[in-house]
């Protein structure tokens, strides 16, 4: 591709396609860590701007939360020129106020995941690195993104609710889970449960992509009393309209994202040189394919 893709989109449950947009063709890097869930679809914007987007379980779905291939999936993006990525997953809720239906920015994240899912590009690379991950997404563009987002939302029109500044516990799954685990995340401050939010957050830092995650509420989760417990029918009941409105909320934020990115290209990319102090010895001397394919602003194939 002649044009750099500077802004990719990760569909979650329910959101295989942006198919609002032009779509101009599909890309398949193969990445160090494998190919990516799905092929990649590139399309174009009203303005002729060019958006990236991934299917994090498959076009057909059939990639569980365990076995995203999350580092393909982020290291595919970058090999495109992606600088920032908003993604979306199908959330459940911990708070009464966050009905289904509502769209959600979390800030914070905790991981409840079991360890079976890579977490790093530095494994076996001979190189340790520590990335900050205390703001898991990037500040300045959720924060943008909170007017962006409720600007859509109004103009959708649907009267689709925004809440910002929520705690995700990110759960291995593929269960849900039991209500005794629920109440448990909602004593620990945890707003919304999802299964995939993790470690797409932490590999998008370690490659220095600005990230943020657009959470759309499907269900109660198994907290309420009285309540039947959350069932994948019930969430696939409201998806395919989470869906439409995430469409539209796509296309308008990137629309405006890119615009305003033409004066403040810092917008774009907040988590550029994030890395630079996050090595355990110097990135220069060390050489090697796969860290060259995901952070070449340090290291070189050998
Ligand atoms: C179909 S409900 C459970 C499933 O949906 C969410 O996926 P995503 O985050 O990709 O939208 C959740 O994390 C589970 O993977
Ligand atoms: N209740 C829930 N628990 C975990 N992941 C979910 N995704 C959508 N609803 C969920």
């Amino acid at each position: 591709m002649s044009e750099k893709v500077s802004v990719g989109v990760i569909g979650g449950s329910g959101l295989y396609n942006l198919g609002n947009l032009t779509f101009v063709k599909h890309v398949n890097p193969e990445t160090p860590w494998g190919f990516p869930s799905s092929p990649i679809a590139i399309s174009s914007l009203p303005s002729g701007a060019l958006v990236a987007f991934l299917a994090r379980h498959g076009v057909d779905h059939s990639i569980s939360p365990s076995a995203i291939p999350s580092r393909a999936n982020i290291a595919a993006l970058k090999s495109l020129g992606v600088r920032t990525i908003i993604a979306f997953s199908a959330v459940g809720s911990l708070r009464e106020e966050i009905a289904p239906g509502d769209f959600v920015l979390p800030s914070q994240l905790i991981d409840r995941t079991k360890g079976v899912r890579p977490t790093t590009f530095f494994d076996g690379t001979g190189l340790v690195a520590h990335a900050g991950f205390s703001d898991p997404y990037s500040p300045r563009l959720a924060a943008w993104l909170a007017g962006a987002v409720e600007e859509a939302l109004k103009d959708e029109g649907r009267g689709v609710k925004l809440w910002t500044g929520k705690t995700l516990v990110v759960m291995e799954g593929p269960q849900f889970s039991t209500r005794a685990e629920s109440l448990m995340y909602r004593q620990w401050g945890g707003d919304l449960i999802g299964m995939t939010a993790l470690p797409e957050a932490k590999l998008a830092r370690e490659a220095e992509i600005s990230f943020a995650l657009i959470a759309t509420s499907t269900d109660y989760d198994a907290w309420r009393p009285h309540e039947a417990g959350v069932t994948a029918a019930e969430v696939g009941k409201i998806l395919k309209q989470n869906a439409e409105t995430s469409r539209h909320v796509a296309a308008h934020v990137i629309e405006r994202l890119l615009a305003i990115a033409d004066t403040d290209p810092a917008l774009l990319s907040e988590e550029a040189g994030c890395m630079q102090f996050g090595f355990m010895a110097p990135p220069g001397s060390h050489k090697n394919a796969a860290l060259a394919y995901i952070l070449p602003e340090y290291f070189q194939a050998p």
